[in-house]
């Protein structure tokens, strides 16, 4: 993990042991996108206030120039179904304050979980705990890994604001004539990204490595049942710079023989922690922080998406807290 998380910021995870949980989640999103109608998608969208943007639509994402560590998002052209913590909606239900918070609209504005059937909300909920786990042994291991100390990160995980993601491209019948960009370079805001891909498989992804140069990842690449990882800005910052938040990207280049393109699914877990988590180096012996301390909220994605009047009621929050921003 420390080799690889610190040459180049992905990996594979085998035998996580959470197959089973991450199949059927896949399976039954991946049916849900090929068979319904745009209107029955809408209906189950999420606002595009709150959670994340929802399904997006070509050009919707123009005004969304965000900047992570290492590009942006400022193209992509996928749909989206956004899923979350299934615990957030029936603590806000029951009053727990860091829900209700008002300065928290950005993560828990909206946390009622729309799904198309008790079967997929289900196999959803599964597969968000099962991440859940998982995520938390693989900070676990980051804290064993830096300072032989298992518990050094698990802060980071308690009341985490994880948007699990699917994103959908469509299938296509005419040959694309060029390359063309479906997501712009970017690195992931928060502190860990799962990947898991649909019957496509995870082609078209590239990765950056340390050089510059842009790496092709193949079909095949991993084993049945394996899992993407790649490291976020925030593990990257924890870990003053040790762990590699690796520029990526998603590239078109051309159809198969016959100009067709499949559709291609990735189902997503950027795991983030806290909105009011600081983040502050790990910093090795001898050695310097190179980051300031930050308010986790700041950094993620549903702050950064966020309208101006909700990121400036978060920002007094913080003052307000004496958190960093
Ligand atoms: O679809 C993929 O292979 C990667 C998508 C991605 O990098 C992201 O959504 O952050
Ligand atoms: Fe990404």
């Amino acid at each position: 993990m420390l080799s690889s998380c610190s040459t180049l910021g992905f990996q594979g995870v085998v035998n996580h042991g959470f197959e089973e949980e991450v199949s059927r989640a896949v399976r039954l999103l991946e049916a849900t996108f090929a068979t319904s109608s745009k209107a029955q998608m809408n209906s189950w969208r999420k606002p595009n206030l709150g959670y994340g943007p929802g399904l997006q639509q070509p050009k919707q994402m123009a005004n969304e120039h965000y900047t992570t560590l290492q590009g942006n998002y400022n193209a992509c052209t996928r749909e989206d179904f956004i899923f979350v913590n299934p615990d957030a909606a029936v603590r806000k239900r029951d009053g727990d304050p860091y829900y209700n918070n008002s300065a928290a609209q950005p993560w828990c504005g909206d946390v009622e979980n729309r799904c198309p059937d008790a079967a997929t909300e289900e196999a959803l909920t599964a597969y968000y705990r099962a991440m859940e786990t998982l995520s938390q042994r693989l900070l676990a291991l980051t804290g064993e890994a830096l300072e032989n100390d298992p518990s050094l990160l698990s802060r980071f995980s308690v009341r985490h604001t994880t948007n699990a993601v699917a994103g959908f491209h469509g299938a296509s019948s005419a040959a694309a004539p060029r390359a063309r960009e479906m997501v712009s370079a970017h690195s992931d805001t928060g502190l860990l990204t799962l990947l898991a891909y649909g019957s496509s498989g995870m082609r078209g992804l590239e990765l950056r490595d340390p050089s510059g140069s842009w790496l092709h990842v193949e079909d095949g690449s991993l084993p049945e049942g394996a899992l993407l990882l790649n490291v976020g800005d925030m593990l990257h910052r924890l870990t003053n710079g040790r762990f590699l938040s690796t520029p990526h990207r998603v590239v078109e280049r051309g159809g198969d023989r016959e100009g067709a393109r499949k559709a291609r699914m990735a189902l997503i877990f950027f795991f983030a922690p806290a909105y009011d988590a600081q983040l502050e180096p790990v910093v090795e012996e001898g050695g310097e922080a190179k980051f300031d301390p930050v308010v986790a909220g700041r950094l993620t994605h549903n702050y950064l998406t966020a309208p101006a009047e909700q990121r400036d009621a978060f920002d007094e929050f913080c003052r307000k807290e004496g958190l960093l921003v």
